[in-house]
């Protein structure tokens, strides 16, 4: 099990990833040696670092990063006594030499994002990382946009390609109680004891904790959150809230409930530029259905044109687009633009 037996649920920050969107990619080697060690301090098991996109994200199209990720990776596993280090790659974005790399820097999990109905491109990388010795994890983006049984069997596809957990991604934080528990649940019967099943939230409907319950009470066995919220949109659940509800709960996670909710206020917030609010634009995300990762593209577009954000992200919306089509977000605010 890639978990301890005396844990319910193994848990991984993403704030060093997801994060790096709120941070427009400037995260440097102090502010991931800062994060780890207190998280690691916390007992968080999992800490994930890349750029916001996954490996090979820093480009003119995502945002370029203010310092290689490679390099961040390798702070954090300088860093960590106990917490294990987990990547994130999209294939296309990254590739498998980038994979490669981030295991000679001490990486030890790899997690492969595809968007939910993609997961055929996973299959080489997945096959990669095993080769490596890491382990695997498999995430399907935007998990909203498709029933259970569609999620199921592209679940699958990443089982059998050796993912050892397939997560329920729910990119747009629009996923709404049972809609995660009936997620999570399709996936736990379709692999069995074949790979587990994870749920990565976001606040963008104020759900990420709830869900995260939902989904462990359905039979998720990793859960993903962000100190502090640290995350795309309106940010990811937030791991002090998460760590202390499942301690209330009884639901062991090993982590150090009071330890996280100091190092979300004293170590976390001072890096972060602002809160991850759940304001119009992130609120909007959640109810049109919109990836979180386009809140800062579409506010840039918004302001660059003179138009409204909220109605650039109700069109990314109704066009369901995916990530990668980050520039459809300029075509929208120059039709808005056009309109007015
Ligand atoms: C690349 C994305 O930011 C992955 C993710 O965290 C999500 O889809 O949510
Ligand atoms: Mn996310």
């Amino acid at each position: 099990m890639p978990y301890s037996a005396d844990l319910d649920i193994r848990v991984t920050d993403s704030c060093l990833r997801d994060g790096s969107h709120a941070k427009q990619h400037q995260f440097t080697v102090e502010h991931v040696r800062s994060i780890v060690a207190a998280l690691d301090e916390a007992g968080v098991p999992v800490i994930e670092v890349t750029h916001g996109d996954g490996l090979g994200g820093s480009s003119f199209n995502y945002g370029f990063s203010h310092t290689p990720e490679q390099e961040l990776i390798k702070a954090a596993v300088a860093t960590a006594r106990r917490a294990k280090i987990a990547f994130l790659m999209l294939p296309g974005v990254g590739v498998k030499d980038d994979i490669r790399e981030a295991a000679d820097n001490g990486a030890s999990i790899c997690r492969i994002a595809t968007h939910c109905t993609e997961a055929d491109v996973s299959i080489q990388h997945f096959g990669l990382a095993r080769e490596l010795g890491l382990e695997t994890v498999g995430f399907l983006m935007m998990s909203h946009s498709q029933p259970p049984e569609v999620l199921a069997e592209q679940a699958r596809i990443m089982a059998d390609a050796g993912c050892q957990c397939v997560y329920v991604v729910d990119s747009a934080g629009a996923l709404i109680m049972e809609q995660t528990s009936d997620r999570i649940a399709a996936l736990v019967a379709e692999l069995g004891d074949d790979a587990q099943v994870g749920f990565h939230g976001h606040e963008n409907l104020g759900l990420g904790v709830a869900n995260s319950i939902l989904a462990v009470r359905a039979g998720a066995k990793q859960i993903d959150g962000s100190v502090r919220r640290f995350g795309a949109g309106a940010g990811n659940t937030p791991l002090e809230a998460f760590a202390a509800v499942t301690d209330k709960l009884g639901i062991r996670t090993g982590i150090d409930t009071l330890k996280i909710i100091d190092a979300a206020e004293d170590v976390v917030r001072p890096i972060m530029d602002g809160e991850c609010l759940l304001d119009r634009l992130t609120l909007t995300m959640g109810y049109a259905g919109v990836y979180s990762s386009f809140l800062k593209h579409a506010d840039r577009q918004a302001r660059k044109y003179g138009v409204s954000g909220a109605e650039i992200l109700m069109e990314a919306g109704r066009r369901k687009l995916i990530g990668g089509q980050e520039d459809q977000l300029i075509e929208i605010a120059v039709a808005l633009a056009a309109k007015k």
